[in-house]
C-alpha cells in the first residue's frame, strides 16, 4: 500500500445557485457552499485525516474549499499549490450562461453532450477529453509522487477536472464516465497502491 489522495469538488458557488455554467470564470462560493466545504473538513477531521501537501485550481470556490478544510483538520498553514491545470473545465461561450435557458435554445441531449460526454467540446470550450489532456499530466507528474511517497494529498478543484481525474485513476470508458457526478463538497478518500493502481475508494457523503 502507497499513500492517500482525498479529491474534493468546491462547496456550492453563486453561479452553482443560479444555475448558470460557469467553467473558468471565478464566482465565490454561497453561504451554503461555505457550510459544506466546512462540513467535509469536519468529516476529514474526523478520521484524523492529516495532509503532507493540497493541491487547488486558481479559481476561488476551490481554495476557499480547500482552505476550510485545511482550517477543520487544524492545519490552517499548510503548504498549498495553486495550479490552473487544476481548473474546471472551460465551457467557452456557454460560461455565464442558465442552464435551462442553453436546453430551451440548443435542446436537452445537446446539453447533456457538452456537459457529460468525453470528447465533445462545448462551443469554443474545452471537452473531458481536453481537460484531461491537462489534468491527467499535472497529476503524474506533481501530484502522484507525493501519494506513491506514502504522503496523504488534497486535491479541492471542480466537477470535471476530477471527473477527468477520476476516469483515469479509475480507468474508467468514455461510456462510465457520462454517469459520474461529483456533488459539492463531498470528499472521495483514494488509497493507492505502490504500482499507483487504486486500492480502495471511500466516499465521504454527509
Ligand atoms: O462549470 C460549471 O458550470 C460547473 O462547475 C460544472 O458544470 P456541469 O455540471 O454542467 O459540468
Amino acid at each position: 500500500m502507497s499513500g492517500t489522495l482525498v479529491l474534493v469538488r468546491h462547496g456550492q458557488s453563486e453561479w452553482n445557485l443560479k444555475n448558470l455554467f460557469t467553467g473558468w470564470r471565478d464566482p465565490s462560493l454561497t453561504e451554503l457552499g461555505h457550510s459544506e466545504a466546512k462540513a467535509a473538513g469536519a468529516r476529514l477531521a474526523a478520521r484524523e485525516l492529516k495532509f503532507d501537501i493540497a493541491y487547488t485550481s486558481t479559481l476561488s470556490r476551490a481554495q476557499l474549499t480547500c482552505q476550510h478544510i485545511l482550517d477543520a483538520v487544524g492545519q490552517s498553514d499548510l503548504d498549498t499549490v495553486r495550479d490552473e491545470a487544476l481548473n474546471e473545465r472551460d465551457y467557452g461561450e456557454l460560461s455565464g450562461l442558465n442552464k435551462d435557458d442553453a436546453r430551451a435554445k440548443w435542446g436537452e441531449d445537446q446539453v447533456h453532450v457538452w456537459r457529460r460526454s468525453y470528447d465533445v467540446p462545448p462551443p469554443g470550450g474545452e471537452s473531458l477529453r481536453d481537460t484531461g489532456a491537462r489534468v491527467w499530466p499535472y497529476y503524474m507528474h506533481t501530484i502522484q509522487p507525493h501519494v506513491l511517497r506514502g504522503e496523504t494529498v488534497l486535491v479541492a478543484a471542480h466537477g470535471n477536472s476530477l471527473r477527468s481525474l477520476i476516469m483515469a485513476l479509475e480507468g474508467l470508458s468514455r461510456e462510465e464516465v457520462i454517469n459520474v457526478e461529483l456533488a459539492t463538497g463531498v470528499p472521495i478518500i483514494y488509497r493507492l497502491n505502490a504500482d499507483s493502481t487504486v486500492a480502495s475508494k471511500e466516499v465521504l457523503a454527509g
